[in-house]
């Protein structure tokens, strides 16, 4: 045995030289490529380049102190591998729609795919699968006309209303409960009835899994793949354990909802959902579906890309409201004034309630969800403002940065809607709308973008109309401070805070029974 450890160290120590070696000309011969100079960034060190300046979580923080004193191009290199930040928003409209040709491709990190999460569309290289993906998740998600979803939006959240009354301490699994609800009755037909439904469990374990796919404790694997290759017991990661667990989880999660779904349709008792209505207009005589794997891939990517931000955005909500009484305030008597006591506001609604819909652009700007959104990837070597960006660059939109950009947002880390209210604030309203940019750029940009807005605002009026959302006051007669912590993976989520969430009034009580 230990002649065997000796010559599997020799053997992946000589793989480490080799792969240096390569990394090394590699780096060395892209810098030659160009007469122009790669965009400004932190000095690099040879091989290496910036890899012991790179953080191991909230890499967008750093990304903003880097932009503050580089501008709105930083460029750094990971063991040879280039990454480019973009700070501005005009420089992500340049770059990310006006040359969505060659920078709409995704990078392919290895964990993701040894996990098994190859098949979500947001890891989908530039082509025509992506296309036919899109395809789909657009005539479903970004008009409401197809599935009708702003009805069911309408009705699950009266059931969120409810479920804040029975468990007013757990807002967290309510708001888990709403967005999936509607999300799975889109996608599948299927129909949740508590918030331990089996298939909410079963994505909110997707989700855990994949954030750690992204995690930087794998991303040794991105710059030496062969490691993967190595028993478990000499390497002493844990990352072996991780891929086989995650590998059953994105296989199920994939395939499973699928299945259940396809057998109601066959058997006649689907209802019409995403699903339904793509096997109906794709079933062939002999039972096989066309184009069957992009369909189940679109679909299962939803729940993964969807519930997670859009729980998020609402997750925020509670906070804001937290932090700032008077805009909930304000926000009440607008409703009140607007549709009175008698019903529940609805989407239609949107029009006549411009300060809740300005609670709801804020707070897409306001400690916004994919800080530095998903990233892209160059597959053309490009110029720009005289700098020579490389094929295979790594391209991240700083979507953190614009938001906080104090030229454009005066005060930007305060929770104030009056901003987007015409003559609300003196400064008058912004001329860059966080829908602009929080939901990311040119040809992957969210498909689920309207979807989401939609949601956001029918649960922010709801909740406004009905509840009041108070600080706590701790037992020694002080307030129970808030929790500002937030979960750091690509989407960033506010945990939950100790808060009184009661109805306003009987009245509020009758309506939402
Ligand atoms: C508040 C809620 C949401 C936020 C903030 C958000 C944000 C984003 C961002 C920043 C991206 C990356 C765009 C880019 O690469 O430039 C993205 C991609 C994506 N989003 Fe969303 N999203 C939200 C909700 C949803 C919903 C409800 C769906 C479900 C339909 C969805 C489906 C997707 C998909 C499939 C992608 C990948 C697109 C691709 O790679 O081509 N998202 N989202």
């Amino acid at each position: 045995m230990p002649a065997l450890i000796d010559f599997l160290t020799i053997k992946s120590a000589s793989y480490f030289v080799v792969s240096a070696l390569v990394a090394f000309l590699y780096a060395r011969n892209r810098k030659s490529s160009s007469k122009l100079p790669f965009p400004p960034g932190p000095p690099r060190l040879p091989f290496v380049g910036n890899v012991h300046q790179m953080p191991t979580t909230r890499l967008w923080e750093k990304a903003e102190e880097w932009g503050r004193e580089f501008g709105d191009l930083v460029y750094v290199e990971n063991m040879g591998k280039p990454l480019l930040i973009i700070n501005s928003y005009e420089a992500c409209i340049e770059l990310l729609n006006k040359k969505s040709r060659i920078y709409s491709s995704r990078p392919a990190p290895v964990m993701a795919y040894l996990e098994g999460w190859g098949w979500l569309v947001s890891l989908t290289p530039f082509g025509d699968k992506l296309r036919k993906q899109r395809g789909y998740l657009h005539r479903f998600f970004q008009s409401s006309e197809t599935l009708n979803y702003l009805e069911l939006q309408e009705r699950e959240t009266i059931i969120l209303l409810n479920g804040l009354m029975r468990d007013p301490s757990h807002y967290e699994r309510q708001l888990r409960r709403l967005v999936g609800a509607v999300i799975l009755a889109n996608v599948y037909g299927h129909e949740v009835n508590d918030e331990g439904d089996s298939l909410i469990q079963l994505g909110e374990a997707c989700l855990k899994s994949a954030a750690t796919s992204s995690s930087v404790d794998y991303a040794f694997l991105d710059f030496f793949p062969w490691l993967q290759y190595m028993p478990e017991w000499l390497l002493r990661a844990k990352f072996q354990k991780v891929v086989r667990e995650a590998l059953q989880l994105s296989e199920v999660s994939r395939m499973g909802p699928h299945a259940t779904a396809k057998k109601q349709f066959l058997d006649g008792t689907a209802k019409l959902s995403m699903t339904s209505i793509l096997l109906s207009e794709n079933i062939r005589e002999d039972g096989s579906v066309l184009d069957e794997q992009n369909i189940i891939d679109s679909a299962a990517t939803v729940f993964m890309a969807g519930a997670d931000t859009s729980v998020s955005a609402l997750m925020n909500f509670f906070l804001a409201m937290l932090m700032n009484p008077d805009v909930q305030k304000r926000g009440q008597e607008e409703i009140d004034r607007v549709i009175g006591s008698d019903r529940l506001p609805q989407i239609r609604d949107r029009d006549s309630l411009p300060y809740v819909r300005a609670i709801c652009t804020e707070l897409f700007r306001w400690e916004v969800i994919v800080p530095l959104g998903i990233p892209h990837y160059l597959t053309e070597d490009d110029e720009y403002m005289r700098y020579h960006i490389p094929a295979g660059t790594t391209v991240f939109p700083n979507i953190w940065m614009i938001s906080r950009d104090p030229k454009c947002y005066p005060d930007p880390l305060a929770f104030k809607p009056e901003r987007w209210l015409p003559g609300g604030a003196k400064e008058g309203v912004p001329s860059l709308r966080s829908e602009d940019y929080t939901f990311g750029f040119g040809r992957r940009a969210c498909p689920g973008q309207k979807w989401a807005e939609h949601i956001v605002f029918i649960a922010v009026a709801s909740i406004l109309a009905t509840f009041n959302i108070e600080r706590m006051i701790g037992l020694d007669g002080n307030l129970v401070p808030l929790n500002d912590e937030y979960h750091a993976t690509i989407v960033r989520a506010p945990k939950e805070s100790q808060c009184k969430v009661t109805p306003r009034s009987d009245n509020s009580v009758n309506l939402i029974r």
